[in-house]
């Protein structure tokens, strides 16, 4: 059996009305309605109720309810008055299950017995109104902060209106084994509640208010999870529950269709894992054909930055080898590397347009993004003729999957210009740089991750000029489509320059020191790196002293680790958005030169003000 999908009110941003509504929209079955919504909505509990069934939602849980049981019995009979209130909301609501979370109060009570005692009474209460208690253990409970102690309380009080609800968040975030869930009587498993998060090293609180994310966005394998509450015989929604500071203020209707692909990636995950499919689990969403490798990449250029980026391509070693037949595209290669200038769309804040990926079936990979909500592009701006389906990705990269014969070249009609010359050593595109845009940047890990079935990468933390940069990459297996995001992890201010957030593509190359001396020799706009850049370096990695005289020399990068090592060279930044890198791999170094990208990023803006300073040109002024 396929559990329904439901998602916390407290998920989305804006009021009870819009969350709902978001929630509707985006696929989900039910909602679990948080308190503080109701409290502030306009609308009766029953006017609630029908607002939902007018939108074919259930209401699956009402919650919290806080602080239940006290030492004092005084407080607790009060504590029973108002819980006998919150009942006959639920009656309006129509809803039959009441979320209590473990108490954190300074009256708590710490023996189980007695705490079992108060919450068989409440469960009494609750009865008489048909509805259920489901206890939840918050992971900074004053006494019960474990699922394995609300187990314990629960079974201790053994009322049939009581039983657990489940969180991912604080089960995980305490490092408890979620194998023993197993043992619990599935009928005791009153609601399942999900929630992935970055690993961070925190007060579980703060960790959880401001940092939870949607599961297949964080750090924690939810499927395992998840196996483990449908082994013990969960049978109830699969509903999120995501305290986020972003999605808190971010559009509802696009964090709620996130929030769902979430579920349905989770959902097809799971029904994957070949014990639950032996017990009759079949995945629900089409089975995708991971990228094998990047066919082209597109640039957005105008009347301004089209003319510096073909030269600066010329300069890198490229040749312009065909033009589309009926669109304004041209078509530079060099090695197995094609890159598209397209004069045909704008791409505002970002140069990067478009990516087109090898897959063995793209049908296949189409109906999979089809099927986890991905927007699905009309089949009416291919970059060729060729009839590609595309899908948008979060930050609008239109990503177009291309067959591995690459028909679509077929599209392109030779350039009677193209010289005979060879090129400057590139091989094929590396890795492609995309700055997301703040609110985008964990939607983005999810689309690369389920929807095109990359693999992330380690996370990469660095203090950059304009501010604190996250960055992680996404690769097929065999490394072949290397995908790099970044953000900046608080909202830029004015004082951050656009030179920024430029985005960029890097080509390989197997002798970086003799591709960056032809390239330089062809007039190539490489970025001076700064003298001190390379003294550091020198004390800190001590590179062969004639290697080093090459790097300094040529302006090139320079990272190690215990793996093997990375060089890599920039080109200036190339009209407002876009900007090239050439880089050498050895061994089996995988990452992308993080210690490095804030002197190039001070070395682009260092750039960028010269050559204000030298033109009068207003448009490159305006840049900087
Ligand atoms: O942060 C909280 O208070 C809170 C409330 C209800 C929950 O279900 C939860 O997991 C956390
Ligand atoms: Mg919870």
């Amino acid at each position: 059996m396929t559990p329904t999908t439901a998602v916390a009110t407290v998920c989305l941003s804006g009021t009870l009305d819009d969350k709902l509504t978001a929630a509707a929209d985006a696929g989900f079955a039910g909602v679990e309605i948080f308190e503080p919504d109701l409290v502030a909505s306009p609308l009766a509990p029953a006017a609630i109720r029908d607002r939902c069934a007018d939108l074919g939602l259930s209401i699956d849980l009402y919650q919290p309810f806080r602080d239940l049981d006290s030492t004092s019995p005084d407080r607790f009979a009060a504590n029973l008055g108002r819980l006998e209130r919150k009942l006959e909301v639920m009656r309006q609501l129509g809803t039959d299950t009441l979320l209590v979370c473990s108490s954190v109060s300074p009256d708590a009570v710490p023996d189980p017995d007695l705490l079992a005692g108060q919450l068989h009474t409440a469960a009494g209460r609750a009865a008489d109104h048909g509805i259920r208690i489901a206890y939840e253990a918050l992971a900074w409970g004053a006494h019960v902060n474990t699922y394995e102690a609300s187990w314990d309380v629960v079974a201790r009080a053994g009322h049939p209106a009581l039983g657990l609800c489940l969180d991912s968040f604080h089960i995980l975030s305490r490092g408890s084994d979620p194998a023993g869930i197993r043992d619990i009587p599935g009928e005791k498993l009153l609601f399942l509640q999900l929630a992935d998060a970055p690993h961070l090293d925190m007060d579980v609180l703060q960790w959880s208010r401001h940092h939870r994310l949607f599961p297949g966005q964080g750090a924690w394998d939810l499927s395992a999870f998840l196996t483990h509450v449908l082994a013990a015989g969960y049978r109830g929604p699969l509903s999120l529950e995501v305290f986020n500071d972003v999605f808190r203020q971010a559009d509802p209707g696009r964090t709620a269709i996130d929030a769902h692909r979430s579920l349905l990636a989770l959902r097809d995950a799971t029904a994957r894992r070949a014990h639950v499919q032996s017990a009759g689990a079949v995945p629900a969403v089409p089975t995708g054909s991971v990228p094998t490798g990047v066919a082209f990449a597109e640039v957005a250029v105008d009347a301004e930055s089209g003319p510096l980026i073909a030269r600066a391509l010329d300069g890198l070693g490229f040749t312009h080898t065909g033009h589309h037949r009926t669109k304004p595209v041209q078509l530079w290669t060099q090695g197995e590397a094609r890159l598209l200038l397209n004069t045909g769309v704008t791409r505002p804040g970002g140069a990067i347009s478009a990516l087109g990926l090898h897959t063995a079936d793209p049908g296949a990979s189409a109906a999979r993004a089809e099927a986890l909500l991905a927007p699905v592009l009309p089949r009416t701006r291919g970059p060729a003729e060729a009839d590609l389906a595309a899908i948008a990705a979060p930050d609008g990269t239109e990503v177009f999957f291309c067959g591995t014969g690459d028909d679509w070249l077929a599209d392109f009609t030779p350039a009677a210009e193209a010289p005979d010359r060879p090129g400057a050593g590139v091989t094929r595109v590396d890795h492609i740089a995309l700055t997301q845009p703040f609110d985008h940047y964990d939607e983005a890990t999810l689309f690369y991750r389920a929807v095109l079935g990359l693999t992330p990468q380690p996370t990469a933390e660095y203090a950059a000029p304009f501010g604190l940069v996250r960055s992680r990459a996404f690769t097929d297996p065999a490394e072949r489509v290397r995908i790099a995001l970044s953000v900046t992890l608080l909202r830029r201010g004015d004082w951050a320059p656009p030179v920024a957030s430029p985005q960029h593509i890097a080509f390989a190359t197997d002798d970086i020191v003799a591709t960056a001396r032809a390239v330089r020799g062809r007039g190539a706009p490489l970025l001076a790196v700064p003298d001190n850049y390379y003294d550091d370096l020198d004390a800190r990695l001590g590179p062969d002293p004639a290697l080093l005289a090459d790097l300094r020399e040529l302006g090139i990068f320079y990272d190690r680790d215990a793996d093997g090592a990375f060089l890599h060279c920039y080109t200036e930044i190339l009209g407002g958005a876009v900007f090239f890198e050439l880089v050498q791999r050895v061994g089996r170094y995988t990452g992308y030169g993080a210690p490095n990208a804030p002197v190039r990023m001070a070395a682009h803006r260092t750039a960028r003000l010269a050559l204000a300073q030298a033109g009068p040109d207003p448009a490159i002024r305006k840049l900087r």
